[in-house]
This record gives structure tokens, C-alpha cells and sequence, in this order.
């Protein structure tokens, strides 16, 4: 049977024993084990396709894991985890107890810093960096980013941090043009600069030239030599942007070549101070589809649709938005770096000046909403709930205390899935809640969204709607949209014994349990889609708990969230009830599908179910003593 080079590499170092041309079959092999891997399980693919040649050579010129390599976001780290002995688990990756599907401290002592969010690895690796010189060790530190990560705010803290300390430490700068769409920005502007004008590369051999041909000679004389050549280098040699950073900038640099790779990287390792390597790779390399149409392969494809009444929220939320807009000139959207995620693919197309992708800016676009409202502008900030985690400071400081109308369109509200830990959306309602002036409501299916967006609008005031990830039947909406009454939940089943109080989807879970309760153990419930969270609908909570055990059921953190809002509600009412909070634990959710993780956590039918038996039960007992 034939074997391949990949299949003897259980540890980074056997990659030293290899001469460029092995590495070069390897490279090969590499390539077709992630396209084979990645199209039976699904997962982040073109930027992994992009950092092949790159993560060979980091393997082979470092050593890690006493080096060590942090990677930027880590969608882009499955190679990595190939050569660092984690081949055979590939089959596994992002399923519930399988390979994660980014870098986890606790998965590998390769993985240097567990990531999902992006622009973190300068500011990690500068921590690293630091500790390694308080502690007088020697080891390498190098933080790889991209583009896309490199326009977020962090990543600029970070440089402007590292450029003033000076310590050893080397940036590799992952450029390929793209976010998961195009990259967008000024800064994008100037890579794209660097990168393509030929007279830059041109000039820049010229100068080096001219430098090292000028004599050093005699102190007073090399200081003025000295300042003459950083002149000449600030005024003809690229990467002044980094320089001005206090970093040493090398490149552009064909990150495909791996024998020029291995060859910059050992000469890199070799200076001293805070050095940029800046890479120009290609997303998607080695497979045309992807190379031709980046930004649809960033994941690998979702399967085609069988019904086309089956859309996503997201696209739901995007197409209410466009007709929104259509008739309110005022209305724009505003997303970091997430247009195709949020849905917001067509809105763009129809509405191109009233469409921002601000780039990986979730602080940024907060407050640019909150400017724009203050000029009587309605922005929409599309954001995933994970993602909103980020501009905290901005909703409270920015937006709530100002009251200004901005409607956070918050996708992915929930239990996302594979990507984990990271990614769940488990804590907006409780970050959000406690925030004065706003409104926080989810809808149960694609009606009620649309519904609720209509309803956001006509709030002066900022309002979050969140919603899941995941797919709903849609049918064409009544026009107009209904507009809901605030602070008003919906009764959709009456019942005597014990009241679901549900939100978003999990009132359809509800209402099944609800179903079963009744079919199975003679219990009526009560269904109540709490449609908001906040204001709560106190008069209806406080109707059920006088009369019936409560159970809670959420997709959000137990703590601070509906369930906890509905506690609140009857303390501040001195009534004394029965309740059952279900909902994310004091936990955090690994990776798996939805459908897994939300079996994990009991947010099912059978879940429902048992917890309402119970308190039913306790009830009983508790009246037969
Ligand atoms: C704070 C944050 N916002 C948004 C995202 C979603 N996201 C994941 S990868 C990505 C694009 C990153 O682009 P780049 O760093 O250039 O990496 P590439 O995929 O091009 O290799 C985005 C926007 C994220 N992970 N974190
Ligand atoms: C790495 C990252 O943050 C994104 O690529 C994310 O995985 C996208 O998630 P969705 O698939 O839910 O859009
Ligand atoms: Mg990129």
C-alpha cells in the first residue's frame, strides 16, 4: 500500500529531517488530505488552502511548542493541527467531542492560545513575548495574522504596544486580499499598494543598493549616514506604515514559495526587535473553485436547499430590512466584515451607499451607528451575538445613555454549532438586559421577525432583536407588517398545570412538549411565547406563577437571562412560585450541531417535558403532605 510523507508526521519536528523537495511533495499531500477531509465534514477551508507553504515553514524553521505560534481568528490553523499529531482526529472536527475547529490550549501544547475572535495574536503574542524576557528564556514568539484581522482595533493597540516596548518579536502578516469577502478599508488599500505596484519593489532594490554602497565612516559622519538612509528609506521603501510602528518591515513576499519562505524566515528569526513579514498568499490556493470564488468557499458549502421556502433568519432579516428601506430613506446597515453572514449580500446590491462593511470593527461600528442616529439616521448594526461581545463599552457609553435609535440586528442569538466555545451566542440577553433604555425581544419563527424589525423602527430608542442560526419556513408576509405591542407576550396554548414560558425557537419546542405532557402524563401547559425579554410582559409572568409552577425555556445563559428576568419579576411582586430555569449553564458550550449541543443542555421536547413532570410532581408531593 502506498503511504504517504503526512501520514509519518506525528510531531513538528520530524519536519527538520526533510529537505525542500520533500517538503515540497508534503505541501502536496497536505493540500489533498484537506480538501478530501474538509468536503466530508464541512469546516473553514480557504484560508487553510492559503497557509500551507507558510505553515510548513513555520514548522520547519521554529521550534514549537518552545517557540511559540499564535495564531490570528485560527480558522486557518487545521494544517497546524495536522502536523502537530492531530491527522487521524480529522474525521471528527467540529462534532461534538472531536477536533475543535480552532486552536484550544487544552487540545495541544502546539496551541499556544485559543482563539475564534479575530486580531487577538499580536496582543497574545506580545504577552508571551514579555513574559519570556521577564523570565530571562530566549525562545521565538511569532503571531500570524490577516488582513482582514489586522483592520481590528486590537491589532493596532497591540502594534502601537509592541513598536514602543521593542522587544524580539515577529508579526507575519497573512495577506490575501481578503476578509471572508473582500477586505475592505484604508489600510486594505495600502497592502494592496505594497503588493502590486512593481516600481515599489523596484525602488526598494535600488535604494538597499545605494545604502549599502554608502561608507561608513567615523562616528559624527555614520550618525548623519544613519538618519540620511532612514530618510531615503521613508521616502522610497514600502512598509512605512509598519516602520512608523517602531517594527522592522520585510516584504512582500510570495508566501507560496516555500524555499524562498524557509530562507526569509531563518533570516528573519535572525533580527532583533518587533519585525513584520508581510506574505501575499492566495485564499483557496490549489483549488480553483475556491481560488475563483474566495469568499463562497471561506467554509466549505453548505448543501443545496430542497425547499425553497427554507431560508435562513439571516436572509429573512435581509430581505425585511430591504423592503424596510425602500421606504425609509433613513434606514442603513452597518456590519463588520460580516455582509455575506448577516445576509446582507443583496441589501449591498440595492443599497450601495447605504451599506457599510467597516472590516473587523465591531467597536467602531457601534459608534459609527450611534453617529449616524444622532443625524436622525436609523442604523442597523448586523452583528452576531458573539461578536457584539466586543462593543460592550460602546452600547452602554455610545448608544443607551444618549437613548439614540439604534436596532441591533443580532444574528446568531443562541447555540451556533461547530464553531464552539467561542462562537455560541449564549450572552447577549444578560450583557444587554441590564443596560438602561433597552428593548430586547426574539422572535419564535421568520413572521415574527419580520414583525419585530417593523416594530424596532418605530421605537425611538436602541432595540436588540436577536435571532438564531439556523433555517425557518417562510412564507410570503401579510403587508403591512404587524406591529407588535411592546412588552406583550403571546399566549399560544392555555393550560392550567404548569406554564412554558418559552422564547425564539424554543416556543415551537414547547408547544410539542406541551403536546406531549398532555398525551402522555394528563398534564395541561400552558404555552407562553415571551416574545421579549425586556420590558417583560410582569402582568402575564405574575398570572401564570399565582396559578401554576413556571418553567423557563431559552436559548441564552441562565444567568442574567429571560428565565432569570421572570425570578427577578416575582421577587420585586413578593409571590412565591414554583420555577425551573432551562437554558445554558454556567458553562461554556463546546463544539458540536446545534441539534447535539441543545440535547446536551436539555433544550428539547423530552427536556421540557421532564423538567415540567417534575415540578408537577414536587407540587403534588408537596400538597399530599
Ligand atoms: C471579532 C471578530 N469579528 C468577525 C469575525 C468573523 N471572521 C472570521 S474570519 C474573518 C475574516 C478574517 O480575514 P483574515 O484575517 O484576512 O483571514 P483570512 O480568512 O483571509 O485568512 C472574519 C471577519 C471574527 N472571527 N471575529
Ligand atoms: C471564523 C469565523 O468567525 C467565521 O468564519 C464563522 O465561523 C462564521 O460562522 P457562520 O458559519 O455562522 O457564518
Ligand atoms: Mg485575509
Amino acid at each position: 500500500m502506498l503511504t504517504t510523507l503526512l501520514e509519518h508526521i506525528h510531531d513538528p519536528k520530524q519536519l527538520k529531517a526533510l529537505d525542500t523537495s520533500q517538503l515540497l511533495v508534503l505541501a502536496t499531500e497536505v493540500r489533498a488530505f484537506l480538501v478530501k477531509s474538509i468536503a466530508e465534514t464541512g469546516g473553514h477551508f480557504g484560508a487553510n488552502l492559503g497557509v500551507v507553504e507558510l505553515t510548513l515553514a513555520l514548522h520547519r524553521v521554529f521550534d514549537s511548542p518552545n517557540d511559540k505560534i499564535v495564531w490570528d481568528v485560527g480558522h486557518q490553523a487545521y494544517i497546524h493541527k495536522m502536523l502537530t499529531g492531530r491527522q487521524g482526529l480529522f474525521p471528527t472536527l467540529r462534532q461534538k467531542d472531536g477536533l475543535a475547529g480552532f486552536p484550544k490550549r487544552e487540545e495541544s501544547d502546539h496551541d499556544q492560545f485559543g482563539v475564534g475572535h479575530a486580531s487577538t495574536s499580536i496582543s497574545a503574542a506580545l504577552g508571551m513575548a514579555v513574559a519570556r524576557d521577564l523570565k530571562h528564556q530566549h525562545h521565538h514568539v511569532v503571531a500570524v495574522i490577516g488582513d482582514g484581522a489586522l483592520t481590528g482595533g486590537m491589532a493596532m493597540e497591540a502594534l502601537n504596544h509592541a513598536g514602543h516596548l521593542g522587544t524580539n518579536l515577529m508579526v507575519i502578516l497573512n495577506d490575501n486580499e481578503m476578509s471572508i469577502s473582500e477586505n475592505v478599508g484604508a489600510l486594505s488599500r495600502y497592502l494592496t499598494k505594497l503588493r502590486s505596484d512593481p516600481s515599489y519593489a523596484r525602488m526598494k532594490a535600488d535604494v538597499e543598493q545605494l545604502l549599502r554602497r554608502v561608507p561608513a565612516i567615523g562616528n559624527r559622519l555614520t550618525n548623519t549616514i544613519e538618519r540620511f538612509k532612514d530618510g531615503l528609506r521613508n521616502i522610497v521603501v514600502p512598509g512605512q506604515f509598519f516602520e512608523a510602528f517602531g517594527f522592522r518591515y520585510l516584504g512582500p513576499v510570495d508566501g507560496h514559495n516555500l524555499p524562498l519562505l524557509l530562507n526569509t524566515l531563518e533570516d528573519a528569526k535572525q533580527l532583533k526587535g518587533p519585525v513584520l513579514l508581510h506574505l501575499v498568499t492566495e485564499k483557496g490556493k490549489g483549488y480553483p473553485s475556491a481560488e475563483n470564488a474566495p469568499d463562497k468557499f471561506h467554509a466549505w458549502p453548505s448543501a443545496k436547499k430542497g425547499d425553497k421556502r427554507l431560508k435562513s433568519y439571516s436572509q429573512i432579516f435581509a430581505e425585511t430590512l430591504s423592503d424596510l428601506a425602500r421606504a425609509d430613506r433613513s434606514i442603513v446597515a452597518v456590519t463588520p466584515a460580516m455582509v455575506p453572514g448577516s445576509g446582507l449580500t443583496g441589501f449591498a446590491v440595492d443599497f450601495p451607499d447605504r451599506c457599510f462593511d467597516v472590516g473587523i470593527a465591531e467597536q467602531h461600528a457601534a459608534t459609527f451607528c450611534a453617529g449616524l442616529a444622532t443625524q436622525g439616521m436609523r442604523p442597523v448594526f448586523a452583528v452576531y451575538s458573539t461578536f457584539l461581545q466586543r462593543a460592550y463599552d460602546q452600547l452602554i457609553h455610545d448608544i443607551a445613555i444618549q437613548n439614540l435609535p439604534v436596532v441591533f440586528a443580532v444574528d446568531r442569538a443562541g447555540i451556533v454549532g461547530p464553531d464552539g466555545e467561542t462562537h455560541q451566542g449564549a450572552f447577549d440577553i444578560s450583557f444587554v438586559r441590564t443596560i438602561p433604555n433597552m428593548t430586547v425581544m426574539m422572535p419564535k419563527d421568520a413572521i415574527e421577525l419580520r414583525q419585530m424589525l417593523a416594530t424596532a423602527f418605530t421605537l425611538n430608542a436602541p432595540v436588540v432583536v436577536r435571532y438564531p442560526r439556523g433555517e425557518e419556513m417562510t412564507e410570503e408576509p401579510a403587508k403591512p407588517l404587524e406591529i407588535l405591542e411592546v412588552g406583550k407576550a403571546k399566549i399560544e396554548r392555555e393550560g392550567t398545570d404548569v406554564a412554558l414560558l418559552a422564547l425564539g425557537p424554543m416556543v415551537e419546542i414547547a408547544v410539542q412538549a406541551a403536546d406531549k405532557l398532555l398525551a402522555d402524563h394528563d398534564i395541561r401547559a400552558q404555552v407562553v411565547n415571551m416574545r421579549f425579554v425586556k420590558p417583560l410582559d410582569t402582568e402575564c409572568v405574575l398570572a401564570c406563577a399565582r396559578n401554576m409552577p413556571i418553567v423557563t425555556v431559552e436559548e441564552a445563559a441562565l444567568i442574567g437571562g429571560m428565565g432569570a428576568a421572570v425570578v427577578e419579576c416575582l421577587a420585586d411582586a413578593h409571590v412565591c412560585a414554583k420555577v425551573q430555569r432551562l437554558g445554558i449553564t454556567d458553562a461554556f458550550v463546546a463544539h458540536g450541531s446545534r441539534g447535539d449541543m441543545l440535547k446536551e443542555l436539555g433544550l428539547t421536547v423530552d427536556g421540557v417535558v421532564q423538567a415540567a413532570k417534575s415540578l408537577c410532581r414536587q407540587i403534588d408531593q408537596t400538597e399530599a403532605h
